[in-house]
């Protein structure tokens, strides 16, 4: 896990402060940094442009130019004349070595985005949306510095940001790298140390990046065990039972030692597969619910009050958001609930906590995200999206590793299966949810197809390469 931060300048003002760094130093170390990355990665001699702003990102970027010259073949493009004080005094470094610039742009083997970095603030203007659109169109190789330019702390704010391939980034993770729509520009991410280690450097932050060796699995230690020491789930059989049928698939493959599918049908007349057992009623011995997957209304009001009527851990999905009941379901101590922006913002409304669009929500997902939780704090929230938010209480984890593969229907579905098993295995929800979640985006990054192809049923066959 990694911390996150809305913002790094306290950080660096600590370093100041409590460390006797300087702006200076700091700003060696991230150019150094960056240019570390460049010689590493690419051939001596090879054409770098650094388009650079007038603030500290462009003074970040003139750094980089006194380090990598003569070695490279470096180019400043003055996008905006530096004005703030160190932008003005790498300036002065850089023409005293004698690095060249250009007043055209031209194709290159690396281009580096040190217009903007964290002052970005409005929009860009015409000029510099043209300018930008010009850069992305070059072939080469694209770094941004510290964050490409057109992403602010509330979403992409600029109708052409910054493509970057990595974003070489100063310090710390930055929540504003997370936000949905900035995910087709972030490229890949190396955070660069500024002269004190990471962790000294970092304070705490309640709010964390998941990574993908955080996954923890439901390994079977116990040698004297049998089907019941892993769980008994019973998954509500809804109106479009194959959501359901997914979801169960999803959680016996995970490890949950029976699943049961409950509804009110005749058996005969569904196609269960054989692998799981039917019942009407919750039986006897489950461990855990799962219920709202292709639910419609499959099951009276009282049907549902039975099935609910336990003090379970519980994962609760897609139909269930608009229901009534969904209010007393909240009320539940141990509740998983996963709904897509959509069904958040129905949430929201439903519960008097805010009326929303969707745009709304997807700009300032974190902020609803922490709205939620503070109202529902014993609630586990995953509220879906690109990059996935996990709320519980006031700490908040970012699953940054789902692919556009995911986005097919019935993976939610399987999704819910996966936390649901967890919880049927005796996992904390929280623990079911984070691990599910991981372990769902695992999964798709696995695999082996192309991305369009994923099926719910691969996601499921492909949980034994876990
Ligand atoms: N610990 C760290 O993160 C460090 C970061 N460093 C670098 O410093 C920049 C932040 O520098 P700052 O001067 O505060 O802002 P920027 O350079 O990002 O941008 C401000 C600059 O840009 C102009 N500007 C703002 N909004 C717009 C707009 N909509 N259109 C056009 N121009 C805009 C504004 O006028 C200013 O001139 C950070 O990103 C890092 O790269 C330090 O170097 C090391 C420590
Ligand atoms: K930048």
């Amino acid at each position: 896990m990694q911390k996150l931060f809305d913002e790094v300048n306290s950080l660096d003002k600590r370093c100041y402060s409590d460390f006797y760094l300087s702006e200076d130093i700091l700003m060696e170390h991230a150019a150094n940094g960056m240019a570390q990355h460049i010689q590493k990665n690419f051939n001596k001699k090879s054409t770098i442009i650094i388009v650079c702003g007038s603030g500290n990102n462009g003074a970040d970027g003139l750094a980089l130019s006194r380090l990598l010259h003569p070695d490279f073949n470096v180019r400043i493009y003055y996008a905006k004349a530096p004005k703030s004080k160190m932008a003005i005094l790498q300036n002065k470094r850089t023409k005293s070595v004698g690095v060249k610039e250009c007043s055209e742009l031209f194709e290159c083997d690396i281009v580096v985005d040190a217009l903007v970095g964290t002052g970005f603030s409005g929009e860009f203007s015409d000029e510099l949306e043209k300018l930008m659109k010009q850069i992305n169109s070059l072939n080469a190789f694209k770094i941004a510095c510290d964050i490409p330019s057109g992403i602010n702390p509330h979403g992409v704010c600029a109708k052409e940001t910054f493509q970057a391939d990595v974003s070489l980034t100063m310090g710390a993770l930055k929540k504003s790298m997370f936000l949905d729509e900035a995910k087709e520009f972030i490229g890949k991410i190396e955070v660069l140390n500024l002269g004190i280690s990471r962790d000294l450097y970092e304070t705490s932050s309640n709010w964390h990046l998941l990574d993908l060796d955080d996954l923890q699995l439901p390994f079977r230690d116990k040698k004297n065990s049998h089907k019941g020491s892993y769980g008994h789930l019973a998954v509500a059989s809804g109106q479009k039972s194959g959501a359901s049928v997914i979801s169960a698939l999803a959680a016996l493959r995970f490890g949950a030692g029976l699943v049961t599918l409950v509804g009110y049908e005749d058996e005969k007349s569904l196609n269960i597969p054989h692998s799981l057992m039917y019942s009407h009623g919750v039986p006897k011995n489950i461990t855990a619910l799962a219920c709202g997957m292709g639910l419609g209304d499959a099951f009276s009001d009282l049907e549902l009050q039975n099935f609910l009527d336990n003090d379970l851990p519980t994962v609760v999905d897609a139909d269930i958001f608009h229901m009534p009941i969904i209010s007393d379901i909240l009320k539940r101590e141990k509740l998983v609930i996963t709904p897509h922006p959509k069904e958040f913002i129905s949430l929201l409304k439903a519960l008097n906590i805010a009326n929303i669009s969707i745009t709304e929500l997807q700009k300032n997902r974190f902020k609803y995200c922490e709205e939620f939780c503070l109202l529902y704090p014993h609630v586990i929230l995953l509220l879906k999206g690109v990059n996935v938010i996990i709320g519980h209480k006031d700490s908040f984890f970012i699953n940054p590793h789902g692919t556009s593969a995911l986005a097919k229907a019935g993976s939610g579905d399987v999704l819910s299966g996966l936390i649901a098993s967890l919880l049927a295995q005796g996992f904390e929800p929280i623990d079911a949810t984070i691990n599910a979640s991981l372990a769902h985006t695992t999964l798709s990054c696995k695999h082996l197809g192309a991305d369009f192809t994923l099926t719910p049923d691969d996601l499921i066959d492909n949980i034994k390469m876990l």
